[in-house]
């Protein structure tokens, strides 16, 4: 019933698999229904996830129980891992599954064809192909509660190293109107001190050799404008979806770069004609284990190669900055009615979320491998460090962020550490400490220049600086090696070996890890940071790290002049 060139079916099916419309689902599959706290292990063999199957999945589960064969690709995603199946994919797939056909039947033009660039993408197309593009997502609360709800809004799926042609014409295609990202921070190759696109490295500069097939985001991503705009069509959207303050600023910045590298009158055409909006995104979402496919599995029946599961939070924040392609045509799905925000100014709300949550998240990466912490819940439960954290948003993040409208900080704060506490997420302190360069720099080191700047104390967060220098030095307090996963590992654990001790006793430089300036700007030559931090990382060499938070966390709890580290 497939058929993989016409528009308006499922390019994921072969043509032997049927897609299992509404009317033939089991009568007992209530959307709404949930299955908390399973306890037995479920007896038969789990179902497998695909089109055909979904009549078979056990009840409890939520499923498509719309057409997916007449959802068509409005959105080309690049970057489909975790996230992006846990956050933007779910809620379009809600707007699909409304019960108000309207809004279902407007959701359908919507659908999302996936892009993975990585080589390492190539695992998720395997399955994205052998699944139909579904996906189990399951979320974890506090309580133990589990629910499992099957994604159907991804419809496609492309490889572009398989055929980078075809992306480009897929990004050509009309119907396409939105090009969204998560590409990670990394992913849009800017100076971290300037803020300018860096063509430096090599796949980039391939892609800038015009007669070369494109294989980055950007050479593909300007390939598509550069086809839309030959043929006079309208540019699509570009949307980030990464953890970055102004992803939307950001995004424009490196695509215009590094199509004003390839052509300056495209570039030029870019920035006059692209939208970029900004948005805040929020969802913790582990990497997936084979812990989470046997849960998948035995819990709730499903056979599912790479199923998601993140905790329920979920925050979603946008601009409302969308290309109009026609008067009548929408820009954008309807994500409001899901529960997503549509505002003028998305800043506050970013602030907010990267100062206070990603960059706790940096207070408890470094710290809590160092005191022998690898589940994030774990190290957030810790009283001395959850106290710590607590402190540093309070008195450090705070301060610098400006009002953020309906959202009372005090409750905002609180329920952080109750999210970083949620035992059934089983975040990994590993996840959080990979690519430090990309996030200490962008979510840390802001709130420590502008708190200085504004005569306020940066004691809390030059610890946390303290903390990935201890921990950058590769040897853990045991002597273990610490595998430091970071583009940059090999420069860093150069930078910190700077400031060991030496057989004589003496330090070659204790400050080496914060001179580079790429990462910490001037942090180095003011005196507010390199007391506080200097002080730290002492503690962290004599004490301990479990020591070092806890007096740091005691000396805010009794507000002492000095902390007795
Ligand atoms: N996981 C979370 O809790 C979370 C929450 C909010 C925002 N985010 C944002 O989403 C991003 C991705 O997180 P994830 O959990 O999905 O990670 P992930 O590792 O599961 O997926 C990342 C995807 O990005 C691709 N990618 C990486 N570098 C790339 C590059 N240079 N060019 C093109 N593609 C590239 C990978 O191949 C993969 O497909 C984060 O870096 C962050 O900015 C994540
Ligand atoms: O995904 P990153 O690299 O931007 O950062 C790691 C975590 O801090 C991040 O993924 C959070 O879990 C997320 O931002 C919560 O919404």
């Amino acid at each position: 019933m497939t058929d993989s060139t016409s528009q308006n079916k499922l390019t994921f099916q072969s043509e032997q698999t049927s897609h299992t419309s509404q009317s033939e689902q089991t009568p007992e599959s209530d959307p709404t229904s949930v299955s908390e706290h399973p306890t037995e292990p479920r007896p038969s063999a789990p179902v497998p996830l695909r089109g055909d199957r979904l009549a078979d999945l056990p009840p409890g589960v939520d499923r498509p129980e719309y057409d997916r064969a007449a959802v068509t690709a409005g959105i080309v995603h690049f970057g489909v891992g975790g996230f992006h199946r846990a956050h933007q994919a779910m809620y379009t797939d809600v707007l699909l599954a409304s019960d108000d056909a309207q809004v279902a039947g407007a959701a359908a033009g919507w659908g999302i064809c996936g892009v993975g660039v990585m080589p390492s993408d190539a695992a998720m197309r395997d399955v994205m192909r052998a699944q139909d593009g579904l996906y189990t997502l399951v979320t974890k609360a506090p309580d133990g509660a589990l629910h499992a709800r099957v994604i159907g809004s991804i419809v496609d799926y492309r490889y572009a190293p398989d055929d980078p042609q075809a992306v480009i014409a897929k990004l050509a295609d009309p119907a396409v109107r939105i090009v969204s990202l998560t590409v990670t921070e990394g992913g849009y190759s800017l100076n971290q001190l300037t803020g300018e696109f860096d063509p430096s490295p090599a796949d980039i500069q391939a892609d800038l050799n015009a007669d070369a097939l494109p294989r980055t985001t950007f050479g593909l991503i300007t390939a598509g404008l550069r086809l839309r705009r030959e043929r006079g069509v309208p540019p699509f959207t570009v949307l980030s979806c990464d953890n970055l303050q102004g992803n939307g600023d950001l995004a424009r910045k490196a695509f215009t770069s590094f199509a004003t590298l390839l052509d300056p009158e495209l570039g030029q055409w870019m920035r006059q004609q692209v939208h970029f909006p900004n948005c805040m995104v929020d969802r913790i979402t582990p990497a997936t284990t084979d812990a989470d496919r046997q849960l998948v599995a035995e819990r709730f029946g499903i056979d599912d190669g790479w199923p998601v599961v993140c905790e329920p939070f979920t925050q979603w924040v946008l601009q409302d900055d969308f290309a109009v392609a026609e008067p009548d045509a929408p820009s954008r799905p309807q994500w409001e009615l899901t529960g997503a925000q549509i505002v003028d100014d998305v800043e506050p709300y970013e602030l907010m979320k990267l100062r206070l949550l990603n960059a706790s998240h940096q207070g408890i990466a470094y710290f809590g491998h160092l005191a022998g912490y690898r589940l994030v819940h774990e190290a957030a439960t810790d009283p001395d460090l959850a106290a710590f954290l607590l402190s540093y948003m309070v008195n450090e993040a705070s301060p610098t962020l400006a009002p953020v409208p309906g959202v009372d900080l005090d409750a905002y704060r609180k329920e952080l550490i109750e999210r970083f506490g949620n035992p059934g997420v089983r975040d990994t302190v590993a996840r959080l400490a990979a690519e430090s360069s990309d996030r200490i720099p962008k979510w840390l080191v802001p709130v420590i220049s502008e708190n200085i700047a504004a005569g306020r104390d940066v004691t809390l967060s030059a610890a946390i600086c303290a903390s990935w220098a201890r921990y950058a030095e590769g040897v853990d307090e045991q002597g273990k090696p610490i595998d430091v996963v970071d583009r940059y590992a090999d420069e860093r654990r150069a930078a910190a070996a700077g400031q060991l001790r030496r057989q004589d006793g003496t330090v070659a430089d204790p400050l080496a890890f914060v001179r580079n300036r790429d990462f910490f700007g001037d942090l180095a030559d003011q005196p507010e940071f390199t007391e506080p931090y200097l002080a730290a990382l002492e503690s962290l060499h004599r004490n301990g790290s479990k020591a070092t938070y806890a007096a740091l966390a005691r000396h805010y709890a009794h507000r002492c002049a000095a902390p007795q580290l």
